[in-house]
């Protein structure tokens, strides 16, 4: 087996890449840069997230839609003013078969184009309100950025939901629910913790009205990473789309509704990976993992009588129909011909989470011996206990997964009030929560004060590594930290004169 070559602190690119090819999540679609394949492994994840996100919208009275794949040039004029910053992003079909198309269309980006002139259509009561939709598709962004699996693809899977409300009060109150389901994906599903809050007016969907958000952090370059996104449209689109309805309290005048849009897509798989990997390969989550648990054969030396091994076998099947019926996602790996040794590794690189092997011995002693993935302990279970206690170990490793993700972002999260602390923060890597104006020209700024000078860049390859990337903000968590004295502490910019407004987290990010 080849596994992974690089170690992941060594180089967490290349690591990343090799262990989302050899554990046989994504392939590269080499005809078309920047669109990859993703496989079986992949979409148990994808399907799982889905699943749970679905049911619980559902519960909420969001309602499933499917909308057409393109969009008229007319009715993305009428969202001109945003959408001009995306149009390099923009795929076109201009030509079916030998024959040009009268009118070119694109292929979604995002579908608010697509769908607002029949929210205005459908829309006319306030009876109608609140009116909510969610379609799963794909949408095509053409990236000019260097591409990578799941964090940056030019096709991604993602779920968009798009509501309206009578009340901008209603509206906020949906933004928040949906946050919160966004947060538990991370959090309950995939084992990664996040930071909570409100985009500053600079990193905000453009379009809307603001944009809430659940921050990631990758302890292996310290940097931060956009998780998911619940936007408050506030009625900037329905006044572009007309949609409007009857004022229930005062005939004859119209309401724009209150909007809201909401995305989570294929991305946070690439979160999940990155944070939990390490240089064995992948590092499932159970309550993720298309195999939780993998049952091997061992010490079935070839001085074994044929009978002996027939019978061992024999209550190896037994075990595993014990586990499959406890509801446990259990396999047997009986491919002939590999050592354990071999299968062991082979597992490890898919990042199935528990392994149970079963050989003369432990029948001999009535267990099962098994080992984590996660922290690589091993021990025995006394076959007796193995309904009880393989779930119950599943159950410790998710959540000991989860706790060390958190502990880590924990510690690398520093609140700062002297700006020369900063940078050398951002060096040992970690995001910082500093007192903010929340000035978009001042962001600039800090981005600008924060980026590495050439001439001080570390030896790179070619004798000149890239200078390090500025920091962007990534939130203003909702949480905020104690000692800002409104009217009193200032900007942590020093090159700002104005007050803090609120604590705002900044780091390098994707
Ligand atoms: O997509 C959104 C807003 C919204 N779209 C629906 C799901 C939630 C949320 O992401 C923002 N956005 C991002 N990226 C792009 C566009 C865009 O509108 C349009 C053009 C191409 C690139
Ligand atoms: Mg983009």
């Amino acid at each position: 087996i080849i596994g992974i070559t690089v170690s992941k602190s060594e180089n967490f690119s290349q690591w990343y890449q090799e262990v989302v090819l050899k554990a046989e999540m994504i392939e590269y679609y080499t005809e078309i840069s920047g669109f990859f394949i993703m496989r079986p492994a992949t979409m148990h994840i994808w399907n799982t997230i889905r699943k749970w996100f679905q049911e619980r919208i559902e519960a909420m009275g969001v309602e499933e839609t499917s909308f057409p794949m393109f969009l008229s040039q007319k009715s993305l004029e009428k969202e001109k003013d945003h959408v001009e910053g995306f149009a390099p992003e923009l795929a076109w079909v201009t030509k079916a078969g030998d024959k040009d198309l009268e009118v070119p269309v694109a292929v979604r980006p995002t579908s608010e184009a697509v769908m607002y002139p029949y929210y205005s259509k459908w829309i006319r009561s306030h009876r109608d309100l609140p009116f909510r939709l969610n379609q799963w598709n794909s949408v095509v962004r053409w990236e000019a950025k260097q591409t990578t699996p799941f964090l940056r693809a030019r096709e991604f899977l993602w779920q968009e939901g798009h509501t309206a409300h009578l009340t901008e009060q209603q509206a906020g109150e949906e933004v928040l629910q949906i946050l919160e389901l966004y947060a538990g994906i991370y959090e309950q599903l995939l084992a990664v913790p996040v930071v909570r809050g409100r985009k500053t007016e600079a990193e905000k969907f453009a379009g809307g009205y603001y944009t809430t958000t659940v921050e990631g952090y990758i302890p292996s370059n310290g940097r931060g990473i956009q998780g998911a996104t619940s936007h408050c449209l506030g009625q900037n689109f329905s006044k572009m789309f007309d949609i409007t309805v009857e004022d229930p309290n005062e005939k004859g005048k119209h309401i724009h509704v209150w909007q809201n849009s909401w995305g989570l897509s294929t991305r946070v798989i690439g979160v999940m990976v990155m944070i939990h990997g390490d240089d064995k390969g992948l590092v499932l989550p159970p309550r993720i993992a298309k195999i939780q648990s993998i049952l091997i054969p061992v010490g079935l030396t070839a001085k074994m009588s044929a009978e002996e091994k027939e019978k061992h076998l024999k209550h190896l099947d037994e075990l595993f129909y014990t586990l499959k019926k406890a509801g446990i996602r259990v396999e047997v790996d009986l491919r002939e011909g590999y050592t354990p040794a071999w299968k062991f590794n082979d597992w490890e690189l898919k990042g199935v989470p528990l392994r149970l092997e079963f050989g003369p011995k432990d029948a001999a002693k009535d267990v099962v011996s098994y080992a984590r993935r996660d922290t690589g302990e091993k021990g025995t279970i006394p076959i007796a206990e193995l309904t009880a206690k393989v779930p119950e170990l599943l159950e410790t490793i998710q959540q000991d997964m989860y706790n060390k993700a958190d502990a880590a972002y924990r510690a690398h999260r520093v609140k700062i009030t002297n700006w020369d602390e900063v940078v050398p923060a951002l060096d040992a890597k970690n995001v910082v929560i500093i007192p903010h104006c929340l000035v978009p020209e001042c962001e600039d700024k800090v981005k600008e004060l924060t980026t590495g000078r050439s001439d001080d860049a570390a030896d790179g390859p070619e004798g000149q590594k890239a200078p390090s990337m500025g920091m962007k903000s990534l939130c203003i968590p909702f949480e905020q930290p104690e000692g800002l004295v409104k009217g009193e502490t200032k900007c942590l910019n020093p090159e700002c004169t104005r007050l803090a407004e609120q604590w705002c987290m900044f780091g390098r990010s994707y």
